[in-house]
């Protein structure tokens, strides 16, 4: 016995959409006679675009309307990008499975093309995310980072406007609305480590909805489930969300799983970084040490600052 009619909740935005549909086409695939309908929500993030992100230190920011629509039963799966759910669900919720991992990297876009180590000092990259900007100028510490929101298309307008010279967003944002000739340059993971679960869009089910969870085991990705589970105890051992400049990468490398974990002051001064390797069956165990490891040496004073 399978559902008839699955409702998907999800943000209204182009990209949350463009995610939902991935969700619902997989489902169609699977369960060819299954109804499939996509309820959009407008959350509180999309409301509050003039306050800068770290600032707002809510982390169900771009979640907790739809959340709440799948408490009360009007929806069955919440659909969002991975890395926008935060490692503490609320009760009676769970990450029910994943779809396969797109683009994990960070893309820079540039107003005339140079790449992230031809610009100057008299370039202003615009990011608001606190990872990015930690990263970028312990590596390029002459460069200007300026806070710059929006949606991936608001960004791009703000820059053509010229309040910035280049853009530092994820790849799989930037893919997923059909931009992708607008890339200067993919930033490798060496250069810029990603978001914990970037490029990854969850499924977010009742804990208690078995039929529900059966669904979405058929189009999980194990493999994206794996290395993304392992990425999030990372983050839930930081203590983070979206919201501190902290990232975790996770990759199987042969039978192995490499796990690269990073916490970076916010003026670029500091950033310790680590990479470990282990069997794919200890990947949270493991990752749970790595974070450990980066607060004990220094992380933990340089979120004490932050925070
Ligand atoms: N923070 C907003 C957000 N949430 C998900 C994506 C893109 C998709 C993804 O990263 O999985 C983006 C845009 C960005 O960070 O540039």
């Amino acid at each position: 016995m399978t559902k008839e009619t699955i409702n998907i909740g999800t943000r209204s935005s182009k990209l949350a959409l463009w995610q939902a549909h991935q969700v619902k086409d997989a489902l169609m695939r699977c369960f060819p006679e299954m109804v499939v309908n996509i309820i959009p929500f407008k959350t509180k993030g999309d409301a509050v675009l003039e306050v800068a992100l770290s600032k707002i230190g809510d982390k169900g920011l771009f979640t907790r309307e739809i959340e709440n629509a799948l408490l009360n039963g009007e929806v069955d799966i919440a659909v969002h990008s991975l890395k926008d759910l935060p490692t503490d669900l609320p009760e009676g919720l769970r990450l029910g499975g994943v779809l396969p991992r797109g683009e994990v990297r960070d893309v820079l876009v540039s107003r005339d093309g140079r790449s992230l180590k031809e610009l100057t000092s008299n370039d202003r990259i615009g990011t608001s995310s606190l990872r990015r900007q930690a990263q970028i100028l312990h590596k390029y510490p002459y460069l200007k980072v300026v806070d710059i929101r929006g949606n991936v298309e608001t960004r791009l307008r703000k820059m053509e406007e010229g309040l910035c010279d280049a853009l530092v967003m994820a790849g799989a944002g930037f893919i997923r609305l059909g931009l992708e000739e607008k890339i200067t340059e993919f930033l490798e993971p060496e250069v810029i480590l990603p978001a914990v679960s970037q490029g990854a869009v969850a499924m977010e089910i009742r804990s208690d909805d078995s039929l529900v969870s059966e669904v979405v085991k058929a189009v999980t990705d194990e493999m994206t489930f794996l290395t993304t589970n392992a990425e999030r105890a990372f983050l839930k051992t930081i203590e983070g969300g979206c919201q501190v400049p902290v990232a975790c990468y996770s990759q199987l490398v042969g039978d192995n799983m490499r796990l690269t974990g990073m916490i970076g002051a916010i003026d670029g001064r500091i950033l310790l970084r680590e990479t470990v390797e282990c069997k794919q069956a200890e990947a949270q165990k493991c990752a749970v040490q790595l974070a450990q490891k980066l607060l004990n040496s220094g992380g933990r004073q340089i979120l004490e600052t932050i925070r």
